[in-house]
């Protein structure tokens, strides 16, 4: 079990700059997943580790070994991909047992590691079907065990999930985890569904345009994004991300709300007179009675019921009508209805101050 380090690994593909100035460690037996919209440069990453693409600069490191020179069948890696990459006309006992044989490992020492990968998955009742017709669930499965069955030192997962339903998504998503924690196997996730991040990795590292965004704990990412990006990006529905201004005394105000943020924070946040943003999360806005005091008043203007949860868009009043909207997720099946008039009382203790012009996030630690 080794962790993994990118040490200034940069990707460049002719004139598209893939991956620039990564500086990321997954460390040993942890699970990380790369998140990030399409063309971040996550999958770039994964194959740069896997030694499918050279880096154009820097180094990569397994514990304290240097990669980035070695092919792929140097590394003592195994990668589970999107669309199975099976043997359809082998059983899924060949399959598993494919890795093995092209090491030269048969006999009783194979067939007790295929048997017992075979047992962790609930495959040993198919093993000799072939793998041709099986679900797709079955066959991720079948690639599972086929990375499992050697004990490499790092597994590769490349959106492992995205073929199935939403049913064996779920189910699969725990299994992988289950295996992985119980494995101790150094592992790296590639997804662009946070969900898929979120439920499966110790720590997500969010991309765009092939720089890291931020890498942290999921909660972390939820609750203390660096940045617009990840704010904006990590949550659903989103984050309220509004235009704001400090107008002094700690209030800070928009568009048809303003709130008195706690003293303690203000020499952070109240710093020079650049342009804001401030962000607030759906669920840490109370939607109340018009004559009750909040941050700011509107109308209801779309209700979408989710069933544990009610999704309001308020549309708030403004000094001038141009006042923000602003998406509240109250606890449901809620009272309200398109054309109430509330009050929405923002939870200021939740509410982040960024800087406009950078996108950071003014109590960011990174
Ligand atoms: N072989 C290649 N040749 C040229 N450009 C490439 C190549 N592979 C990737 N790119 C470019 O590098 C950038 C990053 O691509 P990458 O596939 O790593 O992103 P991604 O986040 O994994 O996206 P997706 O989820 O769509 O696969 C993109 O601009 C892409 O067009």
């Amino acid at each position: 079990m080794s962790s993994i380090a990118f040490v200034s690994v940069f990707k460049r593909y002719g004139e598209v700059d893939a991956v620039k100035q990564l500086d990321l460690t997954c460390d040993a037996g942890e699970m990380l997943a790369l998140l990030g919209p399409s063309g971040c440069g996550k999958s770039t990453t994964l194959k740069m580790a896997a030694g499918i693409e050279a880096v154009s600069s820097g180094e990569i490191y397994f514990g304290d070994r240097p990669v980035s020179r070695l092919a792929p069948g140097e590394r003592n890696i195994a990668m589970v991909f999107e669309d199975y990459a099976l043997y359809p006309n082998m059983t899924v006992w060949e399959n598993v047992a494919f890795p093995l044989k092209v090491r030269g490992i048969t006999g009783q020492p194979a067939s007790e590691r295929i048997g017992e990968v075979l047992q962790l998955l609930g495959l040993r009742q198919m093993a000799d079907s072939p793998v041709r017709g099986l679900s797709g669930g079955a066959m991720q499965r079948v690639s599972i065990g086929r990375a499992l069955v050697r004990d490499p030192e790092v597994i590769l997962f490349d959106e492992p999930l995205s073929h199935l339903d939403a049913d064996q998504k779920v189910q699969l998503r725990a299994e992988i985890k289950r295996l992985q924690k119980l494995r101790q196997v150094t592992s790296i996730l590639v997804t662009h569904d946070q969900t898929e991040a979120i439920a499966m990795a110790d720590r997500v590292a969010v991309m765009n345009h092939g720089v890291l965004q931020q890498v942290g704990a999921p909660q972390e990412l939820y609750e203390r994004p660096a940045n617009l990006f990840v704010a904006n990006f990590i949550g659903e529905p989103p984050m309220n991300l509004m235009k704001a201004a400090f107008t002094g005394g700690g209030q800070v105000a928009g568009a048809g709300w303003a709130a008195t943020l706690e003293a303690a924070r203000l020499p952070v946040l109240d710093v020079g007179n650049g342009a804001i943003v401030a962000g607030i999360r759906p669920e840490n806005i109370a939607v109340q009675a018009p004559d009750i005091a909040g941050e700011g008043r509107g109308t209801i203007v779309y209700r979408e019921p989710r069933g544990d949860a009610d999704v309001l868009t308020v549309a708030l009043e403004g000094p001038a009508g141009a006042a923000d909207r602003i998406i509240a997720e109250v606890p449901g099946p809620s009272p309200w209805r398109a054309g109430d008039r509330v009050s929405l009382g923002i939870d200021v203790g939740k509410l982040l101050i960024f800087d406009a012009t950078s996108g950071r996030n003014r109590e960011a630690l990174q």
